[in-house]
């Protein structure tokens, strides 16, 4: 299994539910958070006002998903959370050892 985290433009959000949802990932946690990347310092747009880069709201999307649909997983982000201009976004790829499911107490990929 492997836990995906994508961080990506807020106004993205739906899109990339839509999409991981229609690949069949069956669960995701967001969280809003903020960060920066490469561009510290210089400006981006935000909701039609342009920001001095410093911290920028993003949304965090984590999905633990089984290995058999990750790449799947990885391209339905990029696809739907890219713009094209800056400030689009990452995905991280972490080995993920164990989920348990609390109310059944399955485990593994059977708890996804
Ligand atoms: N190396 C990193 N470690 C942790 N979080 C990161 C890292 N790089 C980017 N992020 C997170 O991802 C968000 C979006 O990154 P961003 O797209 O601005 O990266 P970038 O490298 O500048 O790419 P781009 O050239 O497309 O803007 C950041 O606001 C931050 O929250």
């Amino acid at each position: 299994m492997k836990m995906v985290t994508a961080v990506v433009k807020p106004f993205k959000l739906d899109e990339v539910r839509e999409a991981l949802s229609a690949i069949g990932v069956q669960g995701v946690t967001v969280t809003e958070v903020k960060g920066f990347g490469r561009q510290k310092g210089h400006t981006e747009l935000y909701r039609g006002a342009e920001y001095v880069v410093d911290f920028l709201p993003k949304v965090k999307i984590e999905a633990a998903v089984d290995d058999a649909i990750v790449d799947r997983v990885i391209e339905a982000i990029e696809a739907s959370a890219r713009t094209g201009k800056i400030g689009d976004g990452k995905i991280f790829v972490s080995d993920l050892e164990q989920v348990i499911r609390i109310r059944t107490g399955e485990t593994g990929k059977d708890a996804l």
